[in-house]
């Protein structure tokens, strides 16, 4: 697939200039996804999420992103399957963007940027007691990637999208009930990347197993703009700045194997 006009590859936007790898760490992310050095691996099952709206409790800003919050205190909002040995409990979702629509996820397909990044985290509910402990572990969490484009309006997102100005600010919260993540998930889960990475925020821990969905969604031009309304900055700082390209430099494979679940 030729690139289309005006469309920002990984090399040429000047945040890509970091350090390429992480201080100590030999399994991190985010990563570039080579397609043709992916290997298709035919033992790996359809992903099964099975989530309750009913566990939804708030939004947090963070100061890196907004992150939607699940009471994980039992085992009613799931993933198991895909890649995954082990049943996961959902604890939050967030996203990361850019400040334009040229660039903003984390991920890239063969250099190929995507305005924004969704990511769904789940940590292992059979091997820890709960999120804080599992962050720490190699096999603790699994996070679901799925890329945004800029196309139609999403209307399950716009509920999430209308009450973003209300934690405007970091360290805001508030209320957020009754959200069904399941509707931010691409109506194909069967075809994904999967691989051994890290988190992308401090504590940087090499515990997630990534599963990067092929399909991306379609969110529209005026719904990512409420994204950049939000703020890095809390309200008593004296200079605001926009909550906008919250994405990690890319890290290096190091020799890992991205596995497809698709030929
Ligand atoms: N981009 S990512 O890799 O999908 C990603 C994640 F996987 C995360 F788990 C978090 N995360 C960070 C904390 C604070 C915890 C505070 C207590 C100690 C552990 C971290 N909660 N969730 C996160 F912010 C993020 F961006
Ligand atoms: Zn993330």
């Amino acid at each position: 697939r030729m690139q289309e006009a005006g469309e920002y590859t990984m090399k040429m936007h000047p945040m890509w200039q970091g350090p390429l790898v992480a201080p100590g760490g030999n399994r991190q992310s985010p990563i570039d996804i080579r397609v043709r050095k992916s290997v298709f691996d035919p033992h790996l099952k359809p992903l099964t999420p099975d989530y309750d709206p009913r566990t939804c409790s708030q939004i947090w800003n963070n100061g890196y992103s907004f992150l939607v919050e699940y009471d994980d205190t039992t085992d009613k909002s799931t993933l198991k399957g895909g890649p995954l040995e082990d049943n996961f409990r959902l604890c939050q979702f967030h996203f990361h963007w850019g400040e334009s629509n040229a660039w903003g996820s984390e991920h890239t397909v063969d250099r190929r940027l995507f305005p924004a990044e969704l990511h769904m985290v789940h940590w292992n509910s059979d091997k820890y007691s709960r999120f804080e402990e599992a962050v720490m572990e190699e096999n603790g969490l699994a996070v679901i990637g799925v890329f945004l484009k800029i196309g139609k309006r999403h209307e399950g997102l716009q509920k999430l999208v209308d009450v973003l100005p209300a934690v405007r600010h970091k360290d805001s919260v508030v209320e957020f009930t009754r959200f069904d993540p399941a509707c931010l998930l691409p109506t194909n889960i069967d075809d994904y990347w999967t691989y051994a990475g890290s988190l992308t925020t401090p504590p940087l821990t090499e515990a997630v197993t990534w599963i990067i969905m092929k399909q991306h969604i379609e969110v529209s031009h005026d719904q990512l703009a409420v994204f950049r309304s939000l703020l890095f900055t809390s309200a008593e700082e004296e200079v605001q700045k926009s909550m906008v390209n919250n994405f990690r430099v890319q890290q290096s494979l190091q020799g890992r194997t991205v596995r497809s679940s698709f030929t």
